[in-house]
């Protein structure tokens, strides 16, 4: 990544929503309310209850006798939703439930002892927040810890929790299950937009995975707040493990807020940013947010995939040409970091990609 310092690569520092929660308030502080009318109306989209984010099963990729039906599942969920649940992945259980268990406990540790692996100047890694620029910005009800996992040589070690004990090499691990799980879905992707060739998928094996581990605290109002306000995701591809049993994160479809209803095993994958420039926009990277519960605590840990530095982040030459145009522009990597960290909050990232 770019050496120069860019405006949103840090974060400034901010309270703890574990600890205040800890204090049972019945009102939440100002600085994370959203409806400022009390109206507890968060956003402009209702949601929909009727609505499913759509499954797809890995192994039916892999069979020749399903391919072609999943493969096209698979495209419609990518173009439509931008999302889906992906099952029969290939990380194993055990691997899920550790990872699950070691993010749980490293939040219920004691502030003091969370802190030592807090963010430093400059850097977003680290037990903190993301993307907070002035005081009276308003705040997500979540904390969470930030880590770069892959190739090895980005690991910042001295970040890495040692406290629950296993919680290093169970992160190693995962990040390596998750860095397969990606190298297939990827190529089933490009399958989907009719590209046989497995140059995009095979970027990921080199790839950036960045691990975002977040904890949503019960909160007082949860219709007053957001766990995560909306947003896409700058990635290339986002895989998500969901760890509890009742919803929290919400797509963006046809206007409407669709929850995701966790279900144990599965994966959630959605498009990233840089798969809807390599795809000419065929395929979305789709608004999400997540909301907060009144009286459970939520874990997510979300796998960031990027392609590996030397690729360029454009439309492919297979998707323009005869009458296509490209719709977003081309960029090296590092072009398109430093877009995306100077870029304005108010702003949409995608737009600035536009031609
Ligand atoms: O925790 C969730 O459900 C959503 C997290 C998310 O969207 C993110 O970290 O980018
Ligand atoms: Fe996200």
């Amino acid at each position: 990544m770019d050496s120069t310092q860019s405006n949103l690569e840090s974060s400034i520092s901010v309270p703890s929503v574990q600890e205040l929660a800890l204090q049972g308030p019945d009102k939440v502080p100002e600085r994370y309310i959203r409806d400022e009318d009390g109206d507890g109306i968060i956003g402009t989209y209702p949601s929909d209850p009727n609505l499913h984010v759509p499954f797809i099963d890995m192994d039916k990729l892999v069979n020749a006798d399903t391919q072609q039906e999943e493969l096209q599942k698979l495209h419609l969920a990518c173009k439509d939703w931008g999302v889906f649940q992906l099952v029969n992945h290939g990380v194993s259980t055990t691997t899920l439930k550790n990872m699950g268990n070691q993010v749980q406990r490293f939040f219920e540790l004691p502030l003091q002892e969370k802190k030592r692996c807090a963010q430093r100047a400059g850097s977003l890694e680290g037990y903190g927040q993301a993307f907070v620029t002035s005081e009276d910005q308003k705040l997500d009800w979540n904390d969470m810890i930030f880590l770069k996992c892959l190739p090895i040589q980005n690991r910042k070690l001295d970040l890495w929790p040692q406290n629950p004990p296993a919680f290093r090499e169970t992160l190693e691990r995962y990040s390596e299950e998750i860095r397969k799980v990606t190298i297939s879905i990827v190529k089933f992707i490009t399958m989907s937009l009719g590209i046989q060739d497995t140059q995009i998928s095979e970027g990921f094996r080199e790839g950036l995975y960045d691990i975002r581990m977040n904890c949503y605290p019960p909160c007082p109002e949860p219709e007053r707040v957001l766990g995560i306000v909306p947003h896409a995701d700058n990635s290339g591809i986002t895989l998500l493990l969901d760890c509890a049993n009742f919803p929290g994160l919400q797509f963006l479809k046809d206007e409407k807020w669709v929850n995701v209803e966790p279900i144990e095993g599965a994966i959630v994958a959605n498009i990233g940013q840089i798969i809807e420039v390599i795809s000419n926009g065929i395929y979305r990277a789709p608004e999400h947010r997540a909301i907060v519960n009144k009286l459970e605590e939520r874990f997510s840990i979300v796998t960031f995939c990027y392609p590996n530095p030397h690729t360029n982040i454009g439309p492919i030459d297979k998707l323009i040409g005869e009458g296509k145009i490209a719709v977003y522009k081309n960029l090296t990597h590092a072009e398109y970091f430093n877009k995306f960290f100077n870029r304005n909050l108010d702003e949409s990232f995608i737009d600035s990609l536009r031609v």
